[in-house]
């Protein structure tokens, strides 16, 4: 059995390859777009849609995984910023607060012909910034490609004061809820 990554995400390769996983990595191509409304409808969503456009393309015995993440807050869904003023006003959103990040996960098994979707959500609370400090922040660069604007593992981690859940979830797998699912549903044990 093979497992594949749908994702071109090098922080979700990283936390996989963490914990010793031999995989291949085979990023999907697929538009994100959903019509869904709830964050954790359009991760799972779109973690679904990812899975699925990689597995289109093998045969045998693979097990493809794909993930997606977006941040939520005020009962606005935020994904990743178009530009530098995107990413001003979505940090402005979450300064001084509690938000919420949500991952949705698949993992398909071509083998089982099986298909499980999930998702996992953190509350994270960032603290009261200024302008000034919000503007430094985003001369940094890391906002590009970031769901909410931010990356908790890296400058973010200046700026998140707490979280609760999985942090791994934050940067965009759920790494523990991706063991559960493993051994539930496929009989791979990561343990
Ligand atoms: C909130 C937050 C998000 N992120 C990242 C995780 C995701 O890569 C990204 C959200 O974009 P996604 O669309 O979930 O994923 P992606 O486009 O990077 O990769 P792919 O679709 O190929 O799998 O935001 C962080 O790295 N740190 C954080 O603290």
């Amino acid at each position: 059995m093979e497992i594949v990554l749908a994702s071109g995400s090098p922080r979700r390769s990283e936390i996989l390859s963490n914990i010793g996983v031999n995989f291949s990595v085979m990023p999907s191509d697929v538009e994100e777009v959903t019509d869904e409304k709830e964050p954790e409808k359009i991760v799972m969503d779109l973690s679904r849609k990812k899975a699925s456009f990689v597995a289109e393309k093998l045969s045998g015995d693979f097990l493809i995984i794909g993930a997606d993440t977006v941040v939520f807050a005020d009962g606005i869904v935020l994904g990743k910023p178009k530009n530098k003023s995107d990413a001003f006003n979505m940090l402005r959103m979450l300064t001084g607060r509690w938000h919420q990040v949500y991952t949705g996960i698949t993992v398909v098994s071509l083998k089982q012909n099986k298909i499980v979707t999930e998702y996992e959500k953190t509350d994270v609370y960032i603290k009261s910034l200024s302008d000034e400090m919000i503007f430094n922040y985003i001369e940094k660069g890391e906002y590009i490609d970031k769901a909410g604007s931010y990356a908790i593992q890296g400058y973010g981690s200046l700026i998140v004061e707490k979280i609760n859940g999985d942090y791994y979830n934050v940067v965009g797998l759920p790494i523990s809820k991706l063991h559960d699912i493993l051994s539930r549903e496929f009989n791979v044990h990561l343990l």
